[in-house]
């Protein structure tokens, strides 16, 4: 893996780390540039003008370029006609891998969002990148705007999803795909921070073979709280606004067997410590 370039290195992240009042002041940021006209319907220096703020402003939780790369590669070599993300935060995700999708050939990339804030940020620089054709914002916890999407028929098929939302909810909401068959043969998963912070529930699930989750199935297990493994941190990341989250119970299909790979390397700060925390992983399964 080549080193990170720490020239391109946003802020630290400290202990507050978003819904501060930052993605609003992000976007004040961005409008109020002398080059505006120039960024108006370009997609890399929207990027550009986002990756800006992060490096000299505040740190924003964003996939960033290291790892955007390995989704963008993906979207070169699947080149999905539906492509889902969970989890838009700003939109930085959003306007880069639908603007991979659709010079790749694509038809929709859909932005689910749970912050109503959050989700009008992505929608104001998805509109000034050029990309409100292309891109749908849905508003909402995912597993609701999955299922209301597939039950108003403007969602029948995914071709690739990008997993960044709520570490406890990456299993439920693959199964939650599965059992609409919204997941099937040929869609491909790229879920991020599965080695950090860590998804040992999402892992295990995509490795698991038919035989263990037929068993998993019949032991009919709950599933609607963080499962123990997930530090409080992450389990309660979103507690301020959602208070505790409650997971929908699904069954899945446990006969969709996943081929994974672990991809290496490293967060938009370039940070931590040593170089095993450094790395962090996008799995991508596919099945
Ligand atoms: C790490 S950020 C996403 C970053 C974004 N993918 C990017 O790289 O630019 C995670 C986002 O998921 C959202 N989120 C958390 N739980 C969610 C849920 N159950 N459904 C939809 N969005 C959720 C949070 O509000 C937050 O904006």
């Amino acid at each position: 893996m080549p080193e990170f370039d720490n020239s391109k290195a946003y802020v630290a992240q400290e202990e507050t780390f978003f819904d501060d009042g930052r993605e609003i002041a992000l976007l004040h940021y961005v409008y109020s540039r002398d080059d505006i006209e120039e960024i108006r319907d370009s997609p890399e220096r929207v990027l550009a003008a986002i990756d800006e703020y992060a490096r000299t402003q505040k740190y924003l939780m964003n996939v960033g370029d290291d790892k955007g790369k390995i989704v963008t590669n993906l979207i070169s070599e699947v080149k999905p006609q539906t492509m889902v993300e969970l989890g838009g935060y700003i939109g930085y995700s959003c306007i880069l891998f639908a603007n991979a999708a659709r010079k790749a050939g694509g038809k929709r990339y859909f932005s689910l969002e749970r912050n109503p804030e959050f989700a009008a940020v992505i929608s104001s620089l998805v509109d000034l990148a050029g990309l409100r054709d292309f891109v749908r914002v849905v508003v909402g916890p995912s597993d609701a705007c999955l299922k209301r999407l597939h039950s108003k028929g403007l969602l029948e098929k995914i071709d690739l999803m990008f997993l960044d939302h709520y570490k406890p909810a990456y299993k439920t909401d693959l199964k939650l795909c599965e059992e609409l068959k919204l997941v099937t043969k040929g869609s491909v998963m790229a879920a991020d921070n599965v080695i950090k912070p860590g998804n040992p529930p999402y892992l295990e699930y995509v490795n698991w073979s038919v035989a263990e989750k037929r068993k998993a199935v019949e032991s009919g297990a709950s599933e609607t709280g963080a499962d123990a493994r997930f530090a409080d941190r992450t389990a309660k990341q979103y507690a301020t606004r959602q208070g505790e989250e409650k997971l929908g119970e699904t069954r899945g299909n446990p006969n969709l067997v996943y081929k994974s790979e672990l991809v290496h390397s490293y967060e938009p700060t370039g940070e931590p410590v040593s170089r095993k925390h450094q790395e962090t992983c996008i799995e991508c399964a596919n099945i």
